[in-house]
């Protein structure tokens, strides 16, 4: 059993070395950011190590120079040497102030560009990963984490080193200067550190954890305080009077969570204060020890002094390296947090051993769906089941189906936001897990229901279609006119430059119709042979609808396009319309084949047209 007992201890001990100074991925980071910055930096610290050393050593040589002038040789034969020394001591003194001056500037700028670096590292991955994870929660969990930890640690693990570095360094001058005395204060020394060190260890790796468990509890409030600060919901919650609930809630997940971390932090004090009595018996017993040897003439008044000192400095010296080590431990440990993060990977990729091209009929086909199985991850609804559907190249269909009926889904299978659990999508007879994903999205102008405000420029917000073109191409001005939009913004102060949205200074709101048209442009300048539009005009009034479509074919110029609608009138100008329903394509053919046909289309354009003249007459 003890034997059990040491073994884990054994593993604990090197799992906490490990995680101390797992600092090359932490490290990657710092270098990568600033190399010229951290070689400043690495010069300065062992400068700034050194000194402590070299002005202890003068210590001694000044007071044993005055010593030996007041004792032997007399003041003035002595006070031309005790010059020199104490030049020597105010050269160190005057270096220390410099390089501690010029170190502050350098570690400021190192820091400033680690967070930048970090921050750019975050974005690349975040806009990279797979969109399956920003609609599960535990990636939701991971990303929050990464986020609140990952900016500021990599710069604090290197002023960890930092000061490790430098402290050490001083800490073996001075561990040499004790050593050469008296070896067993040396060990008293160490002996005393020890225990604060171990706390602060074990509770580090508890807060770790703590932090961990209630993510999702910190997020939440977190939503709270998003809804009650934020423009998105600032409508509803003053109609509906909810800010003092959201307002409760939010304080109540807080004061949760400042109860658990409070209880947390009372723990190790108590434990840490217990550790620092045990430590401050140990050092005042090593004064004592050494005052006795100066009293009884064992040692110099010099070497006393110099003792004195060096207890005193290699106390905090070793003090500052051990607690730099816990906190390169505690940092090390939050960064699991990034690696997690930085670890995630794609599972969208082109597939080697995907057979690309189908058969020879197909080839014909713009999209083919084949046979469609899927159900979100996490999740046990089966959403798609078993659907076909085929477009020609030029046709422009257009998909109805009841709410929840699978559309939008479809349309992010086409563009490989996510995997089918069965079946192939085909896009010029290629299957598309066999293509690139950007490959594939190049060649797709899709606008979902749930698009993009940018509250940047007109132009950006048209140019953001496709980014391979000039930011001043005279197609920006083609998209817009083809939305139906060109003349409300060439009404607008700047221009194509006037920015939307009240996010900024002077930006300019715009209807939600008008934001719709905005997107609109931004599809038909990506230039893209397939274009999908999910409720394209759902904000649109009847005249700006019926302006678009009448000219959607010369919009077109040729491309296919996929348009989910719930409105009729926008349905039945399509080549072909396919209804989905219980996850299969139910029926399909033109709007008067499947008006007769009786089915599932006729009954909804029906409801919609008895709908409209009941409201006319009304
Ligand atoms: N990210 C998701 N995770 C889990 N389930 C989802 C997710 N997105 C959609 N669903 C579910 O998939 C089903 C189909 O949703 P989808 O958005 O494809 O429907 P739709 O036909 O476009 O509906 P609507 O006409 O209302 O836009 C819905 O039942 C919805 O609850």
């Amino acid at each position: 059993m003890p034997r059990r007992r040491s073994m884990k201890i054994q593993e604990k001990l090197k799992d906490v070395v490990l995680t101390t100074f797992n600092v090359k991925r932490a490290f990657g980071f710092v270098w990568k950011s600033s190399r010229g910055w951290t070689i400043a930096n690495l010069v300065l610290l062992f400068i700034q190590g050194m000194l402590p050393v070299v002005t202890l050593y003068l210590l001694k040589v000044l007071v044993d120079t005055v010593a030996e002038g007041t004792v032997a040789a007399g003041p003035e034969a002595m006070s031309g040497k005790v010059l020199i020394v104490l030049t020597a001591v105010g050269m160190a003194a005057l270096l220390t102030g410099i390089s501690r001056t010029l170190g502050l500037v350098v570690n400021k700028e190192q820091s400033r560009r680690v967070v930048d670096h970090m921050h750019d590292v975050i974005q690349k991955k975040a806009t990279a990963v797979d969109l399956e994870y920003y609609e599960n929660s535990a990636y939701q969990d991971t990303l929050h984490r990464a986020q609140e930890e990952a900016v500021y640690r990599p710069g604090v693990i290197v002023n960890s080193l930092a000061a490790l570095f430098r402290n050490g360094i001083s800490l073996i001058g001075v561990g040499w200067l004790l050593f050469s005395f008296k070896p067993q204060v040396l060990l008293l020394l160490v002996a005393a550190m020890l225990p604060p060190l171990f706390i602060r260890i074990l509770f580090s790796e508890r807060e770790y954890l703590l932090e961990r468990r209630y993510t999702s509890r910190e997020r939440r409030a977190a939503y709270y305080h998003f809804m009650l600060v934020g423009r998105e919901f600032a409508k509803e919650i003053r109609m509906f009077g909810l800010g003092p609930t959201f307002i409760r809630r939010f304080q109540a997940l807080r004061k949760e969570l400042r109860k658990i971390r409070l209880a947390l932090d009372l723990r190790t004090a108590k434990y840490g204060a217990a550790s620092h009595v045990f430590s401050t018996v140990l050092v005042f017993g090593a004064y004592f020890w050494v005052a006795r040897d100066a009293l009884v003439g064992r040692i110099s008044l010099g070497a006393f002094v110099m003792f004195y000192q060096a207890f005193q400095r290699g106390q905090s010296f070793l003090q500052a390296v051990l607690e730099n080590a816990a906190k390169l431990y505690e940092n090390n440990l939050f960064l699991t947090n990034l690696y997690e993060f930085l670890d995630i990977k794609s599972r969208i990729a082109a597939e080697k051993n995907i057979l690309h091209t189908k058969q020879v009929e197909d080839q014909h086909a713009a999209i083919a769906f084949e046979n469609l199985w899927f159900t979100y991850p996490g999740t046990d609804k089966e959403i798609l089941r078993g659907v076909n559907l085929r477009l020609h190249h030029g046709e422009v269909a257009a998909l109805v189906g009841l709410n929840g009926a699978g559309k939008t889904t479809l349309v992010k299978l086409l563009c490989r936001l996510y995997d089918p659990d069965k079946g192939s999508v085909f896009l010029d007879g290629t299957n598309i897990r066999g293509m690139e994903p950007e490959e594939l999205r190049k060649k797709l102008g899709v606008i979902f229901q749930d698009y993009a405000h940018y509250n940047l420029t007109v132009r950006d917000n048209i140019w953001f279609g496709n980014v391979d073109y000039s930011e001043i191409s005279p197609d920006i001005e083609n998209a817009a006119r083809k939305a139906g939009i060109h003349e409300e913004i060439e009404k607008l102060a700047e221009g194509y430059n006037e920015v939307l949205g009240r996010f900024f200074d002077k930006g300019s709101e715009l209807s939600i119709g008008q934001w719709q048209k905005i997107a609109l442009a931004r599809a038909f300048f990506r230039d893209a042979p397939v274009v999908v539009l999910d409720e394209p005009t759902s904000s649109m009034d009847p005249r700006a609808e019926f302006e678009l479509f009448s000219g959607f074919r010369d919009i077109l110029d040729g491309r296919t396009a996929l348009l989910i609608s719930h409105r009729m009138s926008t349905v039945r100008m399509a080549d072909r319309i396919f209804v989905l329903n219980s996850g299969r394509i139910v029926e399909s053919g033109t709007h008067e084949e499947l008006l007769s046909e009786g089915g599932i289309y006729a009954e909804l354009f029906e409801t919609q047209a008895r709908n409209y003249q009941e409201r006319e007459v009304v």
